[in-house]
């Protein structure tokens, strides 16, 4: 029995341009996936994956034997939570070379599902790695990352960068261009989080953010503007020092350029009421900047404050559920017992 874990993640920013071949830059932070894997001899997967409730049941499947979950919802919801952890079965049956091998899994994670702090990457990054583990093989933190790719990328058709799964796996903040992938310093950052509750789909915000590329000259253009922003926050980045602490300067331009970031995906049809009312709470808090985080659509905002007044304000703001602060999380994906 083998047990990983691996980190969830913030956009400082780039998501959804990231896809288009624009850099962004994710930050790992201390949220963690645990996946716990026990080979079975008779080739099923058993699944138990408590914090994924559909409709308020608690999610138990098995993948051989015809068996879905017998629950009184939607298949396509059913699959859609599922599909995470089998592709990650699948990339450790693969990356292993045991085609037929059964697992036993655990899933526990603190990172809220569908929110935007990479909840699927961390779930899968961790699942790759206990699964081949648990068989006696150990990949490269680099292919992990590669097959969690290509897990997601499966699961949301064909719409995933490797932004998430390239952080998660690796842990600290990651500048993603394309193929280019690379850990970068970054001063410690005072990330506040705020979460409504609620979730976005990923691969449906995806989708709807190429169709309005597709169709307007200005989409297309507003996704290059992501990618302006992010240039001039890497620039920003590295003249600062990575092991001192951030200077308020930085913090105030790397605040601007998240605000910016912020309108620009709101342009994009991705922000909602509650993001934005959350965002606005931290702005009005004296926040140096804030934006939503991830796909969007529902889910988490993220504001650099370091002071108490972010966290205060977001707690008193109808539509936001919790808000709490979140440390960079220097590791990547771990071992956490055997
Ligand atoms: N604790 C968990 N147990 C099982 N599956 C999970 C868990 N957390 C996340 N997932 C998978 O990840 C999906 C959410 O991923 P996604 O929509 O990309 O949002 P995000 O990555 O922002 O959290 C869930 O529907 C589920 O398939
Ligand atoms: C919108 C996107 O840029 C990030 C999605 O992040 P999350 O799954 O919402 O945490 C999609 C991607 O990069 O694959
Ligand atoms: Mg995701």
């Amino acid at each position: 029995m083998t047990t990983c874990s691996a980190p969830g993640k913030v956009y400082l920013f780039g998501e959804h341009a990231v896809v288009y071949g624009e850099p962004a830059v994710p930050c790992a932070i201390e949220r963690r996936a645990r996946v716990t894997a026990e080979p079975r001899e008779d080739g099923r997967v058993r699944v138990e994956a408590p914090d994924l409730s559909l409709d308020g049941f608690t999610v138990t499947w098995d993948d051989s034997a015809d068996e879905r979950p017998d629950l009184d919802v939607p298949t396509p919801l059913v699959e859609a939570g599922m599909g995470y952890v089998n592709e990650a079965v699948a990339q450790a049956r693969d990356a292993a070379d045991a085609p037929e091998v059964g697992f036993d899994i655990t899933v526990e994670s603190t990172i809220p599902l569908g929110a935007g702090l990479g909840s699927s990457a961390a779930v899968t990054v961790a699942g790759i790695d206990a699964g081949t583990r648990s068989l006696g093989v150990e990949l490269s933190t680099e292919e992990i990352a590669d097959r969690a790719y290509r897990a997601e990328y499966e699961v949301q058709d064909g719409q995933a960068s490797r932004a998430d799964t390239f952080c998660s796996a690796m842990g600290g903040a990651v500048r993603v261009e394309g193929e280019d992938r690379r850990t970068i310093d970054a001063p410690p950052l005072p990330f506040v989080i705020g979460y409504d509750g609620g979730a976005g789909d990923t691969g449906e915000l995806v989708a709807g953010v190429r169709a309005l590329r597709e169709e307007y000259g200005f989409a297309a253009d507003t996704i290059g503007a992501i990618g302006d922003v992010v240039r001039r926050g890497t620039e920003v980045l590295r003249g600062s020092e990575p092991n001192g602490g951030a200077d308020e300067e930085l913090l105030a331009e790397l605040g601007r350029l998240m605000d910016f970031d912020h309108g620009l995906l709101a342009a994009l049809g991705v922000s909602s009421r509650s993001l934005d009312a959350m965002v606005w709470a931290a702005r009005d808090a004296d926040a140096y900047g804030a934006k939503l985080t991830g796909a969007g659509g529902g889910g988490c905002i993220v504001a650099l404050d370091d002071t108490e007044a972010t966290e205060t304000a977001l707690d008193y703001t109808p539509g936001c559920e919790t808000a709490f602060r979140a440390e960079l999380a220097t590791e990547g994906v771990r071992v956490e017992g055997a």
